[in-house]
């Protein structure tokens, strides 16, 4: 119901954005993923090794916690981690934005980056409810199901390079960005915050068009993973940038200047990712070698994940299935 602030806490280097949320009265800080639909949360029926250094949810201390006879849930993303266990429903509340009947997935087993990532203990998946992995009735997102009580149904994600920012429920505060936002229509066949990304422009360098590829604003991804078409007209304008097999992807040297970057969003907005976001992080100790923000990926649609966020005030739109954007104030 009202709407609902939390702040969104990166972790080192920017991996995730974490806030904390209330499910039957626990608070827990979760990872917060407009790439995927499930909420699950790691939980005391997990093994001991498992919940080491965690906060696990406990259903036997919240008061409010209905099991969800015969449902399970079983997710894999695709950096191949995944999370399996069983479903309830409870109340979740997420800085004041509250829904009752919220389905909790349980977690009885998670993968190895989940258990050392001590950090987070779950997500709380913000995509289509299409994509919800919970059998044999397929269950809906928090935001799905604040959306008819919110002020608005909207959120929105205020993500800063290495520094906190938000995550916003059932309001859209002007003063976090530049100007008005530009909306896109989102196509919803996915299950993704889907839209069209018909050209791109490096620097003040010439537009080109793209083959009429899409893109995702997923949370939930570190770096910005974009056509080959984008990543080779956006590298060749920087001096000393290759793949660099030994790290992973496109590294230069970190004394390197980054042009900005601008794709289109839904044909009608040209966005600007500085090129100073696209510096992710150094590879090395002495900070020679610098990896890139932006690495391509075969994928259609691109997944542009948290290096577009840091530079975009991005706000998601249930209502009339649009995704808004501006310049960060
Ligand atoms: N891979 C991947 C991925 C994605 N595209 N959105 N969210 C993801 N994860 C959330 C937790 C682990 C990976």
């Amino acid at each position: 119901s009202g709407s609902g602030t939390v702040t969104a806490t990166p972790e080192s280097q920017d991996v995730e954005y974490l806030a904390p949320i209330s499910i039957g009265g626990q608070s827990i800080v979760m990872d917060f993923d407009s790439g995927s639909s499930d909420l699950w949360v790691f939980s005391t029926q997990l093994s001991a090794t498992a919940q080491k250094g965690h906060t696990n949810f406990d259903t036997t201390k919240s008061t409010t916690f209905k099991t969800m006879t015969g449902a399970a849930f079983s997710i894999s993303y695709g950096d191949g981690s995944g999370a399996a266990g069983t479903v309830g429903t409870d109340t979740v509340n997420i800085g004041g934005a509250t829904v009752t009947g919220q389905a909790i997935e349980v977690a009885t087993a998670v993968s190895s980056s989940f258990v050392s990532d001590t950090n987070s203990n779950g997500l709380v998946g913000l995509a289509f409810s299409k994509l919800n992995t919970v059998s044999p009735t397929q269950q809906k997102t928090f935001f799905d199901n604040a959306m008819a009580t919110l002020a608005q149904p909207v959120f929105t994600a205020d993500l800063r390079k290495g520094a906190v920012g938000s995550y916003e429920f059932g309001n859209i505060d002007s003063t976090k960005f530049n100007g008005s936002l530009s909306w896109a229509a989102v196509n919803t066949t996915t299950g993704f915050w889907q839209f069209s990304n018909s050209k791109f422009s490096v620097g003040t360098g010439a537009t080109t068009a793209t083959d009429g590829t899409q893109a995702i604003a997923d949370t939930g991804t570190t770096l910005m993973l974009a056509s080959s078409a984008i990543v080779t007209a956006y590298y060749s304008q920087v001096s000393g940038a290759a793949n660099d097999a030994s790290a992973g992807g496109i590294t230069f040297p970190c004394t390197a200047t980054l042009p900005d970057l601008n794709v289109d969003v839904g044909g009608n907005y040209m966005a600007l990712v500085r090129g100073d976001d696209i510096n992710y992080a150094p590879v090395d100790s002495t900070g020679t070698t610098c990896f890139g923000g932006l690495q391509a990926t075969t994928n259609d649609p691109q997944i542009w994940g948290d290096i577009m966020f840091k530079s975009q005030f991005v706000a998601f739109n249930g209502g009339n299935n649009s995704i808004g954007m501006a310049p960060h104030q």
